[in-house]
């Protein structure tokens, strides 16, 4: 076994993992990466990336089936060819995975380490059966991996993850979903569009990262309208058959239905991927998951020398926060033990279904039972939305009774990636409701719904 010393050692060569490195790096340190998987990003090889190219051509083939209200005909057939759809989703993804792979090459040869890594102790790592690290520091970047309930493995290799989706080779018949979350609903979505049979299966009620009901009802509904999505769906069996999946439920008029599947995709929410680390050689405190319990600003775990980034923590698991932490943890693991807070930014959070979903700020739930109000618009008479056919949506705004501060939004309507923004940058600099109605609003745009909605919230805290 070879030993090898270095400043700081990074585990996991993602988006988080990368950003650690680069920062340590930077502060003039000599730090190494270890990466055990392929490299490329979960976010470029079967996240983000292949994700939002399927949902693409599944808006094309929607926008196809749609025009007629236009009076716009296509009167030849409107035909999905699955080696071609998915022959477009992996060559672009490969496309976004070479640009993280020229960066990875960058990185001279002798920081990068390839191998499983393992604590030995707080400061020790081995690799594989090949190097044992020695370091000052310890960065843990080590992503998330789905959580798959024990009960699902009955359905043997018809069972699949995100990752799988993105190596078929064409689209197939019929597809089960389990979990009407951010990725359920956003593969559910396209899939059904692309003509593909898809029973979307949730527990408890969720839909998406919704936490005003009011808004979760309306989406809920906007989506059963269609697909078919059961939030909190009564599963009466589940058994594999031959090369099929068979899931027995109740449908909405209480009848028990029997249908086969392909495959059953189980998004039912993702976990730090930590339990390959040895944690327990460590003097890490570790929360009841097993966890290292770290503090959200400088990702420090404890008093310790280790930090943890991105979706090993599970704080904030999107795509731009594992960036922020890394860079955040790779500096504080360079300057050890001159720990400071790192930039955090206005929370955002985007779902690229069809309307979208968007939150910012504050989430409903975890506002005060009492002192704010809420501004509310509907997108269905909105007039920009109306032209384009878009007018789904509903939007609530959330300010503060006392102050008139922006405080949060929760919505589900057209163009709300962008809105999203503006949302986003108002509450990070602290705008009241007033404050954002005095900046410009073009004519005719979506974002003349929202100042709607700040008009109702104004009026309400007068
Ligand atoms: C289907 C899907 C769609 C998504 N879409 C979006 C989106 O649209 N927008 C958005 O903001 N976010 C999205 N996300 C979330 C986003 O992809 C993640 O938040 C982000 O990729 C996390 O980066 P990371 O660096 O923490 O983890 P990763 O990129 O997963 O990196 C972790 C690395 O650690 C390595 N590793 C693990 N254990 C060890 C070990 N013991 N030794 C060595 N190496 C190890 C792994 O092989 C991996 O390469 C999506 C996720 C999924 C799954
Ligand atoms: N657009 C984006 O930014 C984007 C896209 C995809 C993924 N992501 C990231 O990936 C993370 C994980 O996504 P996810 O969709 O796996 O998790 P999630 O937590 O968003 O959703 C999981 C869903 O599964 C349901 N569920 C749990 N157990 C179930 C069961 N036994 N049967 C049926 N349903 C069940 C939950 O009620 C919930 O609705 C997200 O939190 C997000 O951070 C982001």
């Amino acid at each position: 076994m070879n030993t090898l010393h270095t400043d700081v050692a990074v585990i996991g060569a993602g988006t988080a993992g990368l950003a650690a490195y680069r920062a340590a790096r930077a502060a003039g340190k000599r730090a190494v990466i270890i990466e055990s998987g392929p490299y490329g990003t979960t976010c470029a090889r079967v996240g983000c990336m292949p994700s939002k190219l399927l949902i693409a051509a599944a808006e094309a083939a929607h926008e196809a089936h749609h025009t007629a209200p236009f009076g716009v005909h296509i009167d030849g057939t409107i035909r999905i060819d699955g080696h071609q759809v998915m022959g477009r989703v992996k060559s672009e993804r490969d496309h976004f995975v070479s640009f993280v792979l020229k960066g990875v090459e960058n990185i001279p040869a002798e920081d990068r380490l390839v191998g499983h890594a393992r604590f030995i102790d707080n400061l020790i790592l081995n690799v594989g059966e090949h190097t044992q690290v020695n370091a000052h520091s310890v960065v843990i970047a080590t992503g998330s991996v789905p959580s798959i309930p024990d009960a699902f493995q009955v359905f043997g290799d018809c069972l699949i993850i995100n990752d799988d989706v993105f190596n078929w080779d064409t689209l197939p018949k019929r597809v089960a979903v389990f979990g009407p979350g951010v990725i359920g609903l956003e593969l559910g979505q396209a899939l059904s569009r692309l003509g593909v049979h898809v029973r979307v299966f949730g527990a408890r009620g969720g839909v998406g990262p919704l936490t005003d009901p009011a808004i979760r009802d309306y989406a809920r509904d906007t989506f059963q309208q269609a697909f078919h999505l059961d939030p909190d769906a009564t599963i009466l069996d589940m058994a594999r058959d031959g090369d099929e999946a068979i899931i027995c439920y109740q449908a909405s008029n209480q009848m028990a239905v029997t249908e086969r599947f392909d495959y059953v995709l189980v998004a039912t929410g993702r976990v730090p991927n930590v339990k390959g680390l040895d944690l327990q050689h460590t003097q890490l405190q570790l929360d009841s998951k097993g966890v290292p319990v770290f503090d959200p600003h400088t990702l420090q775990c404890g008093r310790t020398s280790v930090f943890i980034a991105g979706d090993a923590n599970n704080h904030l698991p999107l795509l731009h926060e594992a960036a922020d932490e890394g860079k955040t943890a790779g500096t504080n693991a360079a300057h050890y033990p001159d720990v400071k807070p790192g930039h955090r930014r206005a929370p955002i959070a985007v779902v690229f279904t069809d309307p979208q979903i968007a939150m910012v700020g504050q989430r409903f739930a975890d506002l005060p039972a009492n002192g704010f109000v809420t501004g509310e618009v509907s997108f269905e008479d909105q007039g920009r939305s109306r032209v384009m056919l878009k007018n789904k949506g509903l939007m609530h705004v959330y300010a503060d009774q006392a102050s008139g501060r922006f405080l949060g939004a929760e919505w589900i309507g057209p163009r709300a990636e962008n809105i999203a923004h503006t949302l986003a940058w108002a509450y990070q600099q602290s705008l009241t409701i007033d404050q954002m109605l005095d900046m410009p609003f073009y004519h005719p745009v979506v974002e003349e719904g929202l100042r709607t909605a700040l008009r109702d919230a104004s009026a309400k805290l007068k």
